[in-house]
């Protein structure tokens, strides 16, 4: 096959539509497969485990009806023994490594705040009672989501987790996700994948337990089966399909922008990344450079990284720093990467990325894998508004508010004056009674 050619583009040159394309980027194919996820939601809300069972044939290609759908003690006994010494001691390191980092996100259980005298108001923080991890399959091998969501969840204390991944063909499960599993004190995980993982959570099955929350990333499929349930199930942060943006300028080297450029656009050919630069000559020399490297990459990466080069990513030459900055602000990338003169300046200008890599030392796949920070990241320009997957996602919080006497005389005949004022009589009809009986008592 020829070599890919990747033409920069400056972005003032682009019309409308083209800008908007990349800016859409994987929303464009969640959005188009929701119909055809929603077939499959309600085939496993109607029949269950059966369903489970057939779309693992037809969508894994797995037979699963003598394993069964959940994962037995047995299959993790066997996995922990089949998993190379290297790649435990990889998963324990990285393990601890986010540990570590999100332990420092655990809250005190309540704080109280005397408002005023006798107006005692309290937040109470508890865990959400039963949460869906989905840690994806297919065009990768995921243990790193697995710890990314269950060392969080672990942290808030969370009764029930329930973790659904994908079967591969033989009908067992990815032996390094279910290491990590029990590394994080979890074994209940089920084999289903796609559109009906998600259903299976938000409704149950014979096997599988409905949720509250369904937490975890995954392809068009299930964030397109999220969409579905979201009137349901808390469907969390919305983490599709990978997407990444290199922020660089002539200080930077070609071969390592290039690189960098090209790792979370190998996650799929729905992913997104690009390079915006102010340096037309780094833009020439990382277009050169990335072509030629997609041909040493093996398959499938090879068609991904085509894909996404001629698709939803792209090298993008900016007017100056400012107008970068403002790309990537509007953008509001999942991973974003600083290689600049002074990095470190410049990620104080960003406001909308849910990761931001400072530095050239500062790769991609170290926080993909161990740096510390949840590597679960909102993307579709979702980082506007929501943040890394973190402890918080796990629980929530009540009020409580309790009244003294004093409390309630600071505060009724302003409470009245607004209840009247807004129009609800019974509300200010509570008080006014109340006053009412301790006058006369
Ligand atoms: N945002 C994040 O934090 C983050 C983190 C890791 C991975 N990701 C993304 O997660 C995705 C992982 O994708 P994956 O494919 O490896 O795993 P996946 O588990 O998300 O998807 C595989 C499942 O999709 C379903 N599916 C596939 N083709 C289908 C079809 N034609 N019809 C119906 N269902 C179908 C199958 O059930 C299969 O089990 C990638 O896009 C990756 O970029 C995102
Ligand atoms: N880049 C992914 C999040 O978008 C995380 C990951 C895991 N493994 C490889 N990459
Ligand atoms: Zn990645």
């Amino acid at each position: 096959m020829s070599t890919t050619k990747i033409e920069p583009k400056r972005w003032d040159a682009l019309s409308d539509p083209e800008r908007a394309r990349i800016m859409a980027r994987s929303q464009i194919d969640i959005e188009s497969l929701v119909a055809q996820a929603r077939p499959i939601v309600q085939a496993v809300e109607q029949e269950g485990d059966a369903a489970l069972i057939r779309y693992a044939r037809e969508l894994d290609q797995a037979d699963i009806s003598s394993r069964g759908i959940a994962v037995s003690p047995a299959e993790f006994d066997q996995a922990e023994a089949d998993l190379p010494r290297t790649l435990r001691e990889a998963i324990d390191f990285s393990i601890e490594n986010i540990r570590r980092f999100h332990q420092a996100q655990v809250e005190r259980a309540m704080i109280t705040v005397e408002v005023r005298p006798g107006i005692i108001a309290s937040e109470r923080s508890t865990p959400i009672e039963k949460v869906g991890l989905y840690v994806p399959s297919g065009r990768g091998s995921f243990p790193s989501m697995l710890y990314m969501l269950a060392v969080p969840a672990v942290l808030a204390e969370v009764p029930l987790l329930a973790v659904t991944t994908p079967p591969r063909p033989d009908g067992s499960v990815d032996p390094a996700v279910l290491y990590a599993a029990r590394r994080c004190g979890l074994e209940r995980v089920y084999r289903a994948g796609g559109a009906q993982a998600v259903a299976a959570l938000a409704y149950g099955t014979e096997t599988v337990p409905a949720v509250h929350k369904i937490v975890g990333p995954g392809s068009a499929w299930v964030a397109a089966a999220k969409r579905i349930v979201a009137d349901r199930v808390d469907v969390g942060v919305p983490a599709g399909p990978s997407e990444s943006i290199v922020l660089a300028d002539e200080s930077a080297r070609a071969w390592k922008v290039s690189l960098d450029l090209m790792i979370e656009a190998e996650h799929g050919s729905d992913s997104s990344a690009l390079l915006v630069t102010p340096s037309e000559r780094l833009a020439r020399e990382v277009a050169d450079q990335v072509s030629s490297l997609i041909d040493q990459v093996p398959e499938p990466r090879k068609t991904f990284l085509r894909d996404v080069f001629t698709g939803y990513g792209g090298i993008i030459v900016a007017a100056d720093e400012d107008q970068a900055v403002e790309i990537v602000n509007d953008f509001a990338p999942e991973h974003l990467l600083i290689t600049c003169e002074d990095s470190r300046a410049l990620a104080s200008r960003i406001t909308n990325a849910s990761e931001i890599l400072i530095g050239e030392h500062s790769a991609f796949s170290l926080a993909n894998y161990a740096a510390g920070p949840n590597a679960v990241l909102p993307t579709g320009g979702w980082a506007r508004t929501f943040g890394p997957v973190s402890v918080r996602d796990f629980r929530k919080s009540s009020s409580l508010i309790e009244i003294t006497p004093r409390g309630y005389q600071t505060m009724k005949d302003h409470v009245i004056t607004l209840a009247d004022s807004e129009g609800f009589y019974t509300h200010a009809m509570a008080l006014r009674r109340r006053d009412e009986d301790t006058a006369s008592s």
